[in-house]
Order: structure tokens, then sequence, then C-alpha cells
């Protein structure tokens, strides 16, 4: 995996001491919640168990009416098959369908005197048959008889689920019971992961892991676990229970291929328990070029948030947690005395005031006077990058191997290149600043305009130069954020957003096709999100962001975190800038000026294309199903008709759903509609692929 890739990291240890008779306590809440998760469904909670014992007390004391309702139902239905049995009905009608009833009618006629005689047989010997008992023994055992076959009667007579009149009960599935092979098999036939005739082969058996239940499987040859992925809700529903606690991951690497997946379901919301203290509370310095600890999973395996090469966009509604995530990268910056800070609080309140101890250019808000600050400090950011490039190519080979800097070289202030870490929070203040640059030409750049081609110039050439952004934003959209400056920010954090839109304005476009949508987050949810590492330079794509509960930070940590690195600034001598009382910004240089300007003139397009996002924007909206699903399930180099139930059969729906919903869309029936094809030996319903294709360009208005 390359060095900005998102890694699971491998050993941040986080815990706290425990006395042992709280050991024991968390022991034995672990041990219950183990055994709740065995127990049916409406058992598990204290509310659905007082619903259930309340519904349970309301039918015993309606028994005495609706028993008999019940037999008496039944004794109708046992009455109706008695008479269907009796008249030989299935034969009769049989013969009838088939113009045979002149030529069987002797049979017919000869089977319904025998049953009816069998009958009156019956009858006779089971009224002798009482009558000798209760002579004999006494009225018991027919009482006994009479009351098992009453009860018979109810039983068929009983309303069942889904019939008029019959009351809602809770679900009496166990997760224990879910998760059981065979029913596993059904979720996901339910779900239409794989098709109704399909099986599942288990690598790894259903087995407890950590507060959940965690199983591999292959799925058949024809499936891929990417689509499994994007099918989480239905499978989620399949199994009953809420999204947030299925997750569903690919096996990648020598281990894994393109069918095999995992599957882990929590016994609760795992993202519902009490947040992690951040392990940067406690440290004592942090080396950025580790990624820092970030959170966890819900599986609780750490996630750790790599910061050097990249640049991260964390986007949010607000109050989820937006500047909280953004401040764990900025303190473990904090923390490392060769990392450069730059903050620029677009909120304006005291969020970010710890860092004033270590930054060596912090801007407090977004009045007037800020902006302007900011942008000459990210001009003398530009100004350093490009004086780092020239630098960096007069360098020895030895210490610089490629054009880029090392630890070595941003660790030694001989080089003055420390890594630069720039963190703005509600960039969207900034960005939308139409105040002219230039007083004097009310027509002229506006300051947004400015913010957006300085940061755009920094997040594509700094990463080499050791300069990452950090960037908060309730408003990720591209009239804020354009794709030129977006397209750049290869980490993305998409905490609760509203729409599946937002979700994939941050993430990326196909996010959400691929199984992604942090609209799907609760509100509950705080600090929670999804985790997308999508560089040009990482491997990771669509299908591989995580959903990572964010450790907690509290600000009262992150000053004395600050205070901890502004320490080691000193010992170090790197303090500078704001923090060390010198605020005068330098200048632009002519040629950096010339070159931003050049920069800022390439089509958004080509800047885009650099790396592996392709922003939300080029899609607009959602290809209605079964259009979306087929397009999965179509070859790109298959051509010609092909047979419905074939298609049906890829996308798990069922042929006759398939040609209705394809004419509901437009989509022609070729001509003729049915067809010999692969070698069939009758004509089969067909399809032609390119009225599909078709069918798709002119959703898109092509
Ligand atoms: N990792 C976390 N775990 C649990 N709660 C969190 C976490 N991070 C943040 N919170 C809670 O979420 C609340 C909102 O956090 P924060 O101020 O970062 O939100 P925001 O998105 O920046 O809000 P705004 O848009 O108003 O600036 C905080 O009160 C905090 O307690």
């Amino acid at each position: 995996m390359s060095q900005n890739a998102v890694e699971l990291a491998p050993e941040v240890l986080t815990g706290e001491l425990l006395t042992e008779e709280e050991y024991r306590r968390s022991k034995a809440r672990r041990l219950t919640e183990t055994a709740r998760s065995r127990l049916p469904v409406q058992w598990q909670t204290p509310e659905s168990r007082r619903q259930v014992a309340g519904a349970l007390a309301g039918q015993f004391a309606l028994a005495p009416v609706r028993y008999p309702r019940a037999v008496g139902r039944g004794l109708v239905i046992a009455v109706r098959a008695w008479w269907g049995w009796v008249r030989v009905s299935d034969f009769y009608e049989a013969a009838k369908a088939g113009d045979k009833l002149a030529d069987k009618w002797v049979e017919i006629a000869a089977l319904r005197r025998r049953r009816a005689i069998i009958t009156l047989v019956t009858l006779g010997v089971l009224g002798l048959g009482s009558g000798v008992v209760s002579l004999a023994v006494g009225s018991a055992p027919v009482l006994l008889a009479g009351g098992a076959a009453s009860a018979a009667l109810a039983i068929a007579g009983r309303r069942k689920d889904g019939a008029g009149g019959r009351k809602a009960v809770v679900g009496a599935r166990t997760l224990a019971w879910a998760m059981d092979g065979d029913h596993l098999v059904e979720a996901f036939r339910a779900a239409k992961v794989i098709g109704k005739d399909d099986g599942l082969q288990f690598v790894r058996l259903p087995k407890r892991d950590g507060s959940g239940w965690y199983v591999v499987v292959d799925l058949p040859a024809s499936r891929r676990a990417s689509q499994a992925v994007a099918h989480r809700e239905d499978l989620a529903s399949a199994l009953a229970v809420d999204e947030s606690r299925l997750i569903l991951e690919r096996v990648r690497g020598d281990d894994g291929h393109a069918g095999r997946l995992a599957l882990w379901v929590g016994d609760s919301d795992p993202y519902a328990a009490p947040p992690v203290e951040s392990p940067l509370a406690k440290a004592e310095s942090w080396d950025l070029w580790r990624p820092p600890p970030f959170g966890t999973t819900a599986r609780g395996t750490a996630v750790a948030l790599p910061v050097v090469w990249t640049s991260l966009l964390v986007g949010a509604i607000p109050r989820m947690g937006k500047t909280y995530v953004m401040r764990l990268p900025l303190t473990a910056a904090a923390l490392d005395p060769h990392v450069r800070l730059i903050v620029a609080d677009g909120k304006g309140g005291k969020d970010h005031r710890p860092y004033e101890l270590v930054a060596h250019r912090y801007i407090r808000d977004a009045r007037a006077d800020s902006v302007v600050r900011l942008i000459a400090v990210l001009e003398e950011a530009a100004a350093d990058v490009e004086d780092r490039f020239s630098r960096l190519a007069d360098m020895d080979d030895e210490v610089c191997p490629e054009s880029k800097v090392t630890p070595e070289i941003t660790r030694n202030p001989r080089y003055g290149m420390p890594l630069t870490v720039i963190g703005i929070d509600e960039i969207q203040n900034y960005l939308e600043d139409d105040t002219p640059l230039d007083p004097g030409n009310p027509k002229g750049k506006k300051r947004g305009q400015r913010v957006l081609e300085l940061l755009t110039f920094i997040a594509k050439t700094g990463p080499a130069a050791g300069y990452s952004l950090v960037l908060a934003t309730q408003k990720p959209d591209s009239a804020v954020i354009p794709d030129k400056l977006r397209g750049q920010l290869g980490t993305r954090f998409a905490l609760k957003v509203m729409t599946w839109q937002a979700s994939e304005t941050i993430l990326g476009a196909g996010t959400y096709k691929a199984g992604m949508d942090a609209s799907k987050l609760l509100t509950s949810h705080k600090g929670v999100g999804l985790l997308r590492g999508a560089d040009g330079e990482t491997d990771l794509d669509a299908g591989e962001a995580v959903t990572v509960k964010t450790h907690l930070l509290p600000i009262k940590d992150i000053r004395a975190a600050c205070e901890r690195g502004r320490a080691l600034r000193e010992d170090a001598g790197t303090l500078t800038g704001d923090a060390a009382g010198d605020h005068a910004v330098g200048d632009l240089p002519a040629h950096v000026a010339a070159r931003i300007e050049e920069a800022a003139r390439v089509e958004p397009a080509t800047v885009a294309a650099s790396v592996d996002i392709v922003d939300a924007e080029v899609v607009d909206d959602d290809l209605p199903e079964p259009l979306g699903a087929l397009v999965d399930a179509i070859d790109d180099d298959e051509d010609g008709v092909v047979a419905t139930a074939d298609l049906a059969e890829r996308i798990g729906w069922e042929a006759k759903d398939l040609g209705q919903a394809l004419r509901r869309l437009g989509v022609p029936a070729p001509t003729p509609p049915r067809q010999r094809i692969n070698g069939s030996p009758h004509p089969v319903a067909v399809v032609n692929l390119a009225d599909i294709r078709a069918a798709v360009v002119a959703h898109y208005g092509g």
C-alpha cells in the first residue's frame, strides 16, 4: 500500500486502568450482551419484553372468545377438505379440463362411492369406539381425544401472518438464528444478492467476534462482492437489523477475491457506544510521518489518518463533529516540533484558539481584515512551495533521491522545509467572500476567488514539498468548493449529511452506488463518518471507504497538547511566526504569482482527471431500477439480444417482472419478441442490449 493510503494502524493502544471489581463488572456486562443477542428479538429489550408480555396477557384474556371461533373456522376448513376428497375434486377437475370427463366418469363415480363408504365406516368405528371406551373406562379419554381434535381444528383455523385480522407480533428471529448457515443463504436470496437457486460457500463459519457475529462467504461465480456491498440495506432488511449494525467488506489480497465477502453484524449499534478518548490527549509528542490515530471501525479496529502526501476534506451538516474531526490531525501536527502549522478559523470561535500557542500563522475569524491576511499567508505559503522545489532540485541525490521532501529533510532545521499543515475550518466563509481584491477595481477578482486560486495551487503542487491541507465545510458542493480544488483533496471524510447527493459530493461520484452513503448515518452518530482515501497515489477504490467512529479530543486536551508542542518547539528551536511573535508575512515574488495565475487558468476537467476522484456533480440523478442494476450486470463487450430470463437471473429479478419494468422504462421489445437463442429448443423472450443502453443514455439526456 502506498504511503498515503488509509491504513489500519497496527498498534494504537487505547485503554484505561480498571480495578478488579470494574473488570469483573465489564466482563459480566459483555457476557449478558452476548447471551441477550441469542434471545429472540422480542425478549431482547425491556420495552419489547413488556410489549410481548402485555400481548400474551391480552391473548390469554381473549382465549374463551377466540378459541371457539378458531375451532369453527377449522371445522369449515376440515369439512371442505373432506368434501373435496369424497367428491374426488382434483381428478374430476383434471378430467374436465382435459375434456376427458366422459372417459373417466365411471372411474370417478366408483372412487366417490368408495370414499363415501370409507367415511361412513370411519365415523361408525369412531362413534362405536367412543361409546365402548366411555362405558369401560369413563369419559376422560374421549374428552381428551375431543380436546386434541378441537386443538388441531383451532390450529387449522387460526389467523395466519398476513391474513386479515391477524395482529402484528414482534419478530421471533434472533441474530444467532439469522446468522445460521441456511438462514443466511435465505437472507442473501431475499436481498437479491444471489439468485434464488444459488448458494453460498462458507470460508469462515458464522462465529462470535467482539460484540457481534462474523462470517466470510464466497458468492456464486457470477456475483461480485462489491455488488453485495452496494446492497447493504437490502441485506440488513433481510437479516432484520439496522444497516448501521451491518458491516460488509470485500476480502482483498492473497486471501481474497472479487467474490469473497466478509460480513459482520453487531449485537447493537456499534456507533452508539461512548466515544473513545484520543491517544493524542496523552501523547508526549507525535511524528507526523506516522499517520495519527483517527478512530475505530465498528469492529474496534484502529484507523489512522495519513496526513503527509495528501489533503483532507471534511464535510457534514452542522453539529456532527467536523471541527472535532479536523482537530485530530491538527493536534498531531501541533505535537510534532518539526511541523509548521497554519490555522484559519472561518467560524471565529474558540475551537482552534489553543493552536495559537504553536501556529506559524493563526487567523481567528473570517472578518474582512482576516480574509486579507489569509490571502497574504497563503501567498507566503505558495512562494515557499515554489522555493522548496527549486532548492530540492539542487540537493544532493543522497539527501533528496526524488524531487520530494523526506523525513530527514523535514526534520532538519538547516533545510527550512518542515512538514506544513494548513487547517481551515468553515472554508466556505472565505471562499464565498465576494469583496473585490482590489478596491479600485470593483469588477475585478474577488477575495474568495483569490483564496481558491491559492489553495488550489498549494493542494496541487504542495504535497511533494511537504504541504498538506485539512479543510472542513458544511457546504461541500461545487458552487462553494469548485472541482478544481476538491479534485486535489485526496482524502475525504463525510460525517452525517442530509442526502445521498451531498454524500457523493464529499466522497466522490459512484460512492453511493457502491454502498457508501453518509446520509444513512443517524444524527445521534456524532463524530462517525465515512473515510475514503482516493488519491491518485492510493490503490483504494470507491468500494473501500471505512466507517469510522472518530476519537474524542476535547479542547482542554488540545490546549495541553499545544502547550507540550510549544515546549518541544522551543527546545528544538522551531517556534516560528505568529507563535514566536513574528507577525510579518513574506512577499509573493512575481514569478510565483505568474505560476499561480497559470495554474488557475487550467481547465477544471484536466485538473480533476489527474486524480482518482470524479466529483459528484457529473451524476445529478440516479438511474431507475432495473436500469441501474443492469448497467453493472451487462459487460461492456456484450452485444445483440439476450434472453430476458438470463438478464433477470443476473440481477436477481423474475423474468416477467423485468420484461414489464423494461417496457415501462421505454425499452422496446425486439421483433420478434421471442427468439431461439443459444440453441434453446423453444423461442424465449429476449431483449436487445442496444435498447437498454439507449434507455440509459436517454435517461441522462444524451
Ligand atoms: N468523536 C466524537 N464522538 C462523540 N461526540 C462527538 C465527537 N466529535 C464531536 N462530537 C460531539 O459533536 C458535537 C458537535 O461537534 P463540532 O462542534 O465539531 O461540530 P461541527 O460539525 O463543527 O459543528 P458546526 O457546524 O456547528 O461548527 C460536539 O458537541 C461534540 O460533543
